[in-house]
């Protein structure tokens, strides 16, 4: 079976996220995408950053009627930073039958060059690379296993999320009603 994987910090998931990963789970040859919540993210410095078990409550929350997508938490019993190398092989470990494929913005392509094993990811999956706008996809794109896939793309971030969480506006359709509600009970005031 042939799986796509988002990798992210889910800081906390929106439909942004959403709407790309039923996109490659129902129009691309992947049967299903797993959305792996990475405790924490090699580049990324993150403030406000929600625990670990709870972005993935968001995430279980956000996907639970859906069974294409899956909440994934194998980075939760890996070594920190989250390095995807090691993720993936830890994932092909416990689901040899599985092809998994990685999913990735055009805005992370760039950066991948300095990602821990970059030439060992580049050649032992295949990427799937959706543009976003503004960014740029060079050089790697000649890569034999970087394909790039267009999906419809929603002009939010979970910092948007947050800062509108912080200014007390609404977060309605911008997160599932149950993400949304659960939040509420983390940030009673917002
Ligand atoms: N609106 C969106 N449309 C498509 N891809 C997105 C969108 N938002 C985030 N992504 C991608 O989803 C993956 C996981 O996202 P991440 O958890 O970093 O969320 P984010 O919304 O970018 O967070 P933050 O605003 O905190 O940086 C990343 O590869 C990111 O590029
Ligand atoms: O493996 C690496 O070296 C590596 C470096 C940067 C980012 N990543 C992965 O990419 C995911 C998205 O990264 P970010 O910084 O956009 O949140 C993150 O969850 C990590 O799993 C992985």
């Amino acid at each position: 079976m042939r799986i796509g994987l988002l990798f992210g910090s889910f800081n906390p998931i929106h439909t942004g996220h959403l709407i790309l990963a039923e996109h490659f789970a129902t129009r691309t040859d992947l049967r299903e995408v797993w959305l792996v919540v990475s405790p924490r993210s090699p580049f990324k410095i993150s403030h406000n950053l929600l625990p670990d078990t709870e972005r993935l409550r968001l995430v279980q929350l956000a996907l639970a009627d859906n069974p294409r997508l899956r909440a994934e938490d194998i980075e939760f019993s890996l070594p920190r930073p989250s390095y995807t190398i090691a993720t993936l092989d830890a994932l092909r470990q416990r689901h040899p039958a599985h092809d998994f494929v990685l999913l990735m913005g055009g805005d992370n392509l760039p950066g991948l060059p300095r990602w821990q094993e970059a030439q060992r990811l580049l050649t032992e999956i295949d990427i799937y690379v959706y543009p976003r706008p503004g960014s740029e996809t060079p050089d790697l794109i000649t890569f034999p296993r970087v394909r790039v896939i267009e999906a419809p793309l929603l002009d939010i971030s979970a910092t948007y999320i947050r800062e509108s969480l912080r200014l007390n506006r609404s977060i309605r359709y911008l997160v599932p009603a149950a993400v949304e509600a659960e939040l509420r009970t983390l940030r009673p005031s917002a």
